[in-house]
């Protein structure tokens, strides 16, 4: 299928970024089918994108042979993504609408991959909500998604380490996130100031009798003063200072060196204390 140019459909539909929005586009083809094969094989998966600009991670999703529905706020792109829609009948869906107003799961009605060049104003907020509630496996079967290079580094941080928080636990308790690609800023138009990197995430077991809810307000509590000692960092959560000593845990500890299993064990704890 031949198509224009990225750059002429940017041209003609006279898409110049808006940093509002937070568009930095790409144009490699070859870069964009490399993001692509990330999750596999895509032929006839439903997958879901969010912000597909002038379409060139849409064209490579199509080349895949997925069946894509895009979500964009701009309305200026509308039309350039018309022409794909023309290019491959029945294979893409477009909504123009906020991604952060709607019920993914209910919009795709089937279990659906996401893949996206996030805007990076609203990246961490989808990945949360995409990783939170108490539905496991969640609608998604994986996620692969464009960050800043340093919020990919939040997400599959280890223990220990500067860039480990909340972020890493949310993603790693019942999910495995890996950083499948660095891309630099000079593949961006306009480039982005910081460096950026691709994340893709699968589903996996959820630890048993551990609620979503109170494992994240443990670990919102507990890296809200990450150089606190637990015993201070954790002393207005009503259960966590019990629960850290029925496990076994010393409360003289910080957050970040506790592992994801040991968050785990603590909030299950915590949830046993509630039925009691
Ligand atoms: C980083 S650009 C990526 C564009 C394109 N996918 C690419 O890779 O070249 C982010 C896109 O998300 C769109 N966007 C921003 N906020 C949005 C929102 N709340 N819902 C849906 N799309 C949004 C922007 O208009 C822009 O097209």
């Amino acid at each position: 299928m031949s198509l224009p140019p990225l750059r002429e459909v940017i041209a003609r539909h006279g898409l110049s970024a808006s940093k509002a929005l937070g568009q930095n586009f790409l144009f490699d083809e070859q870069l964009l089918d490399r993001i692509v094969a990330i999750p596999g094989d895509l032929e006839g998966q439903a997958v879901l994108e969010i912000g597909p600009g002038p379409g060139g991670l849409t064209r490579a999703l199509l080349r895949a042979g997925a069946r894509v529905t895009a979500i964009e706020r701009d309305s200026r792109c509308i039309p350039a993504l018309a022409e794909l829609q023309q290019a491959y009948p029945g294979q893409l869906r477009v909504l123009e609408d906020d991604a952060l107003a709607i019920d993914h799961a209910e919009l795709m009605g089937e279990p659906f991959a996401v893949a996206a060049n996030l805007p990076y104003n609203i990246g961490t907020l989808l990945f949360t909500r995409w990783m939170g509630g108490e539905t496991w496996p969640p609608a998604w079967s994986s996620l692969t998604l464009m960050f800043q290079q340093e919020v990919a580094q939040r997400i599959v941080a280890k223990p220990g380490t500067g860039a480990y928080g909340r972020l890493a636990v949310l993603a790693q308790w019942r999910a495995v996130p890996k950083l499948a690609m660095k891309v630099h800023r000079s593949a961006f138009t306009p480039p982005p100031k910081v460096m950026s990197a691709i994340v893709h995430v699968e589903p996996g077991e959820a630890p048993d009798g551990v609620s979503a809810r109170v494992l994240e307000r443990l670990t919102e509590t507990a890296f809200g003063q990450r150089r606190k000692m637990l015993r201070q960092s954790l002393k207005g959560l009503p259960g966590a200072l019990d629960a850290l000593e029925a496990c076994g845990i010393d409360n003289t500890r910080r957050a970040e060196t506790l592992t994801v299993e040991e968050f785990v064990t603590v909030a299950r704890a915590m949830g046993d204390q509630r039925k009691t």
